[in-house]
This record gives C-alpha cells, structure tokens and sequence, in this order.
C-alpha cells in the first residue's frame, strides 16, 4: 500500500481512533499521523504507548495542517468539536467522522466547516466493548465495513481517496444514505445493546435474590449479553440521545413482539412458539450460507500483526 493522506489527524484516542492509527502504520498510508485527546491522562497514555507520530496538547495543533481530519469523539461531541476546528482547516481538506450514528452528527458537524472543506462521513461497523487509547488494535476493521455517507461539500475524489484509506485499513466499503443508515443501525446495532443492557440490568436486580448464582452459573448467550453490556456509557447515551427516532421505531417492534411471545407462553401455544423459532433460525443460516457471518476479531493478536 501507498500513502493515501500525507498528514492525518485523529481526534479523540479511544478504540477506534487507536485502531485506524495502527491500521494506517500497518498499511503505511499516512506520512504523519497526529492526535489529540481531551484529557491530560489520555495523551500521556498515547506517547507512552508509541499512538500516533505526534501527540499534541491541542487541538488546533493537531488540525491544523492535516489533509484528513477524523472525528473520533462521542456522539453528542462532535459539533463542539467541529465548531473549534472549523476556522483552522487546511482549504481541500477531507473531514471525515466514525460516529455510530449519521443524521445528527451531520446536522452538528457541517454548519462548522469552511467552504473547501470536503465533509465525508463514515461509520466503520467494527468494535469491542472495550474503549480507551489502549483498546485499539490493527486488525479491528479487516474484512469488517465501512459505510460512506457522503454529504454535499464532499467531492467525488475526496469520497474515492476516502474509501481508499478504509480499504487500506482493511474495510469493505459501501456508500449510504444518512437516515437510511440510522434506521438499519437502530436494528443491526442500537436496539440490540438496549436489549443486552436491560438483560443484564435484570439480571443483577435478580442477583440480589439469588446471591452469585446468575454470575456462577451464566451460560454462553447472557455471557454474550454482558460483554455488550460492558462497553462505554457515554458511547451509548449519545447513540440512544442521536439516532431517538429509528430506535423508538424499532423497540417498539420488538416490544409487540415480545408481547406475541409472551402471549404463546401463557397459553402454551406451543405451534406460534416453534414457528417463530423455525423463522429465525432460516435467517441465521441464510446469513452464514450468504457468507456474511464474520468472527469476532482475534484480541490475542499483537497490534501491528498483519
Ligand atoms: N466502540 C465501538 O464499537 C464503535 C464502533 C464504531 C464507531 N464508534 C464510534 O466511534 C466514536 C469513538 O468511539 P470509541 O469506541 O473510540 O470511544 P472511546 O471511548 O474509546 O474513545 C473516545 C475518545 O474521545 C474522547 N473525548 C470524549 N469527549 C471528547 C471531547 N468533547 N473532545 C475531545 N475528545 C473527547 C475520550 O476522552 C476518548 O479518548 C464514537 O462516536 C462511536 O459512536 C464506536
Ligand atoms: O462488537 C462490538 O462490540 C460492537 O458492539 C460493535 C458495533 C456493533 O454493534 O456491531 C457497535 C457500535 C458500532 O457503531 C459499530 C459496531
């Protein structure tokens, strides 16, 4: 691989922005890479560890000269920093943002940014449930993807250059529009950590019952269930705050759902119960014989392992 952007800036050092740093060392697509995180903690963890060429102490140093600039903060942080940065932009830059959600960072971000500056959001569909500058590791994103949102400052070279860099970072790449993105989001992703966080919130209320049998004894899905329940609270407050109507859209779905179910246990309808199953089981296998069913990421890997 070549390098795609001479300068890249990474705001906000936790899991993604540390991965895209080791992902872009790996590919060797930068030729300089600058970060800048919030806290003092944060960037002295980040020099200690060898994240990023140059770690600044502030934020417009960091931008200032980048060719593309990646928003990789919470959510519901985004337009603050799109207001600090936005004076400070190289003209023909690329700002680019990861945020799980596409509409309101959208809307937050954009009215910031100067005219020349080509805004194109993205959102890589890779993570942990873990955060933080030590967190990130090469190969989050290989064989993962990465969807586009182009939005109207951006060009169709600074979208192509974009989607270069996420393929050197080893995504696969897909362009989408912004509220579409959110609505199958609210079902891929979003809901289904409102669902693991409510499961484990009821299993600890039970666990004041039942002692430490819930943690003891915990089988493979309500394991499952607490690994996403463990990833960071301000992370999923700004998802749920951001992407409110596609999520209340499709909870309420599954509530009407849950109450059908709940129903066919209460009158032992045991057909509606095994129907329903045989349903959702020919979509998981529909998901692996169409491929599309990708491992979880290798954690033991070191962070610069091709
Ligand atoms: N974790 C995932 O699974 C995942 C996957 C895809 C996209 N995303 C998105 O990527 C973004 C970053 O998530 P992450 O998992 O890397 O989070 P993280 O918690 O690991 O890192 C976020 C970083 O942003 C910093 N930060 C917070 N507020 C800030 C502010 N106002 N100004 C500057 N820095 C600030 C934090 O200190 C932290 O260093 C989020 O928008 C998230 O929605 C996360
Ligand atoms: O694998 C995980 O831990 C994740 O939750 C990753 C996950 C997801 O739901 O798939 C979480 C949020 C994102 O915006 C993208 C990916």
């Amino acid at each position: 691989m070549s390098v795609i952007y001479n300068r890249v800036a990474l705001i906000g050092l936790g899991l993604i922005a540390s991965s895209m740093f080791w992902a872009t060392k790996r590919g060797g697509l930068a030729g300089h890479v600058t970060g800048y995180a919030r806290s003092q903690d944060t960037r002295d963890t980040a020099r200690r560890i060898g994240l990023c060429d140059e770690v600044c102490d502030n934020l417009i140093d960091a931008v200032k000269d980048a060719d593309l600039i990646v928003l990789a903060v919470p959510v519901g942080a985004m337009g603050a920093v799109a207001a600090e940065i936005g004076p400070h932009l190289k003209p023909g830059a690329t700002v680019t943002d990861v945020g799980s959600v596409k509409r309101t960072v959208i809307d937050a971000v954009a009215p910031h940014l100067p005219e020349g500056v080509h805004f194109v959001p993205a959102h890589p569909l890779a993570g942990t449930e873990h955060s933080g500058p030590e967190s990130g590791f090469a190969t989050l994103f290989d064989n993962r993807w990465c969807l586009l949102v182009p939005h109207e400052s951006s060009t169709a070279e600074s979208v192509a250059q974009l989607r270069v860099y996420w393929e050197g970072l080893g995504a696969n790449v897909e362009e989408m529009d912004a509220d579409h993105h959110d609505l199958v989001l609210a079902v891929t992703s979003h809901t289904p950590h409102l669902i693991a966080y409510t499961m484990v919130g009821v299993a600890d209320d039970l666990r004041r019952v039942t002692d430490s049998e819930v943690i003891k004894y915990s089988a493979a899905g309500f394991r499952d269930f607490t690994r996403i329940a463990a990833s960071d609270p301000t992370m999923w407050r700004d998802v749920f705050l951001n992407n409110k109507e596609a999520t209340l859209e499709i909870l309420g779905r599954f509530t009407e759902e849950l109450f059908a179910l709940q129903r066919a246990i209460r009158t032992g309808d045991g057909d509606m119960l095994h129907d329903y199953f045989t349903r959702t089981r020919s979509i998981r296998r529909g998901i692996i014989e169409a491929g599309q069913d990708t491992d979880a990421p290798d954690f033991g890997r070191s962070k610069l392992e091709k």
